[in-house]
């Protein structure tokens, strides 16, 4: 269960006592989820949810609570952080950075099918066009300087034919963009996978998580997207007729340019390697503690989606 800053009793009645919530019923600890540490509040006045960053300081994350305020001032359904009785969003608990935001009706799916996938296609090109005029601009903690400082890092505890692969990538990954730094950016979600959304039957509840989001290539973000929610996990290879959905419902939302056509084979690749790594990271990282490893989500699976995108890529239109 993925807390790794525990609440007491005390602790919890002392946050709600600070904001306009009505009087504690009950939390619990949500398993599931890797980065932060996430309780689910129940009040006198509803349910809520209590998020403790672990990856970032203080300073670090009114930037992402930007992007959700930014967003739902559009009409998405994202976690907004509450106002508590001093007028603050965003305050300290044991040392962590914290918030706490509504619970948003709905459920986790447990896996995609073709109608949840054109709802994300759709949703993804209305976010994408909703992030071009939000004014900051923050460049991703896990993009080009992470990934080439991580994979340097990393690749003498891997098997010679998977740092090829991953050092091979990046390279040619760095020789495409060398000759196309136009590619369009917007504000992106960055971490997009189909474990971020909530719905309800077959509606789109809510998009959560933006702790991930920075300014960014638009088809980075789309390829993210893709890859988590139209492979099959066993194989890497893609589900064809998820695949067709969720993009046909994206490109009626938003026109991809001819320069975003030639990236695409380049974003899905990269896109794939960027969570292969990270998960590399935090599995190398927790290796030698059982309970923090069993956390971890497989780097496998990852390594398997790049290793089928680089066999093949189908064409984005
Ligand atoms: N506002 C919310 N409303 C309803 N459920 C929520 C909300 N926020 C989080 N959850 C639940 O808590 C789970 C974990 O939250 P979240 O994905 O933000 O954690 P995380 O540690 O950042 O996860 P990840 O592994 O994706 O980084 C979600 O999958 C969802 O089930
Ligand atoms: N979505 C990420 C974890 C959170 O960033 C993964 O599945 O590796």
């Amino acid at each position: 269960m993925a807390v790794y800053t525990s609440l007491s009793d005390s602790d919890m009645r002392a946050l709600v006592a600070d904001y306009y919530l009505g009087e504690l019923v009950s939390f619990q600890g949500i398993s599931g989820g890797v980065e932060n540490t996430n309780y689910f509040l129940i009040t006198t006045t509803g349910k809520y949810v209590v998020t403790l960053f672990e990856e970032f300081d203080l300073d670090e994350v009114p930037y992402f609570l930007d992007v959700v305020a930014h967003l739902k001032h559009k009409g998405f359904n994202v976690p907004a952080a509450l106002i508590d009785i001093h007028g603050e969003r965003l305050r300290e608990v044991n040392a962590r950075p914290a918030i706490i935001v509504d619970c948003f009706p709905g459920s986790e799916l447990k896996q995609t099918d073709v109608t949840s996938c054109r709802l994300m296609g759709e949703a993804l090109a209305k976010l994408h066009i909703a992030g071009e005029d939000f004014p900051e601009h923050r460049d991703s903690h896990r993009g080009v300087a992470w990934w080439h400082k991580t994979s340097n890092a990393i690749e003498a505890e891997l098997e010679p034919q998977q740092a090829q692969l991953l050092m091979s990538q990046i390279a040619e990954f760095d020789v495409f963009m060398a000759e196309h730094k136009d590619l369009p950016k917007t504000t992106i979600h960055g971490d997009l996978f189909f474990n971020n959304t909530l719905f309800e039957g077959d509606k789109l509840s809510a998009i959560i998580d933006f702790y991930n989001a920075c300014h960014s290539w638009v088809m980075y973000d789309l390829a993210i997207v893709v890859n988590d929610w139209c492979s099959d996990m066993t194989t890497g290879e893609l589900d064809m007729t998820k695949y067709r959905a969720l993009l046909k419902a994206y490109l009626h939302e938003r026109d991809v340019s001819a320069e975003e056509i030639l990236a695409w084979p380049y974003m899905l690749r990269i896109a794939a390697l960027r969570f292969w790594l990270s998960r590399l990271e935090a599995w190398h990282g927790a290796k030698h503690d059982p309970v923090r490893l069993a956390q971890q989500h497989d780097p496998l699976e990852f390594q398997r989606i790049l290793e089928a995108r680089v066999r093949y890529v189908p064409a984005l239109v």
